[in-house]
């Protein structure tokens, strides 16, 4: 579920950090401020931390400077290779936001970058029952991902990737599943959650959401 996007993980994993360093124009914005959006959500994790979509490592291995301890889901085969050649430390098991191993031990904090889109809305809310049972009570998720205020903002951000030429970018925008944030919302308030959402670029944001019991 939700892993129709994998082989182009798998073909993009050799050159995914080249990407995130903004060598890529076509996806610059995206990645703007990148190593700050990983911080924020390493600074909000706490506990023992499900991270889903690990890719290369990069998130995964700030959480580990903050001391915490990291169990790492990825579905690309090759995305794994590279988090493990980045973190010899560190076993990422296969898997996905909705299927993975059990976590030997409870989890404090679920978090993600870059990768929650991958889902679509039902899958999303899927995901978020799941995570409800498997937290601790004063568990909370972190993500951050690409996603849109309002309508408006998303005909606007299609427009400047159109004008720019970036289509590439657009055709990602269109096909993967980016939410309005409206919608997040209620997917999270249906599923127990009390979301907080706060924009880092133009097209990531930042969400806490504290579970209710
Ligand atoms: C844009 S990369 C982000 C990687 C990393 N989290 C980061 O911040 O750089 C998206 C990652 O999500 C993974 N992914 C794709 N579909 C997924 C799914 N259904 N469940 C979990 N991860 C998925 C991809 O293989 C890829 O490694």
């Amino acid at each position: 579920m939700g892993r129709e996007f994998i082989s182009a993980f798998d073909k993009w994993a050799d050159y995914y950090d080249q990407s995130v360093s903004g060598q890529s124009p076509e996806y610059r914005e995206v990645f703007a401020n990148y190593s700050d959006i990983l911080e924020a959500v390493a600074e909000k994790a706490r506990g023992k931390v499900l991270e889903f979509g690990t890719g290369t490592g990069n998130l995964t291995t700030k959480l580990l400077d903050h001391g915490l301890t990291v169990y790492g889901v990825e579905p690309s085969a090759k995305m794994r290779e590279k988090a493990k050649e980045k973190i010899s430390t560190i076993d990422v098991v296969d898997g996905d936001f909705l299927n993975f191993p059990p976590p030997k031990q409870p989890i404090d904090t679920i978090v993600s970058s870059f990768a929650f889109h991958h889902l679509t809305d039902e899958e999303k809310g899927r995901a978020l029952g799941l995570y409800h049972r498997l937290l601790t009570d004063n568990g909370r998720i972190v993500f951050a991902d690409t996603l849109y205020d309002n309508s408006l903002e998303k005909q606007r951000i299609f427009n400047w990737a159109r004008t720019k030429g970036y289509l590439a970018l657009l055709k990602d925008l269109q096909t993967e599943y980016y939410p309005l944030r409206g919608d997040l919302y209620r997917i999270f308030r249906t599923h127990g959650f009390i979301p907080y959402f706060k924009q880092l670029n133009q097209f990531v944001w930042l969400i806490i959401a504290e579970k209710e019991v």
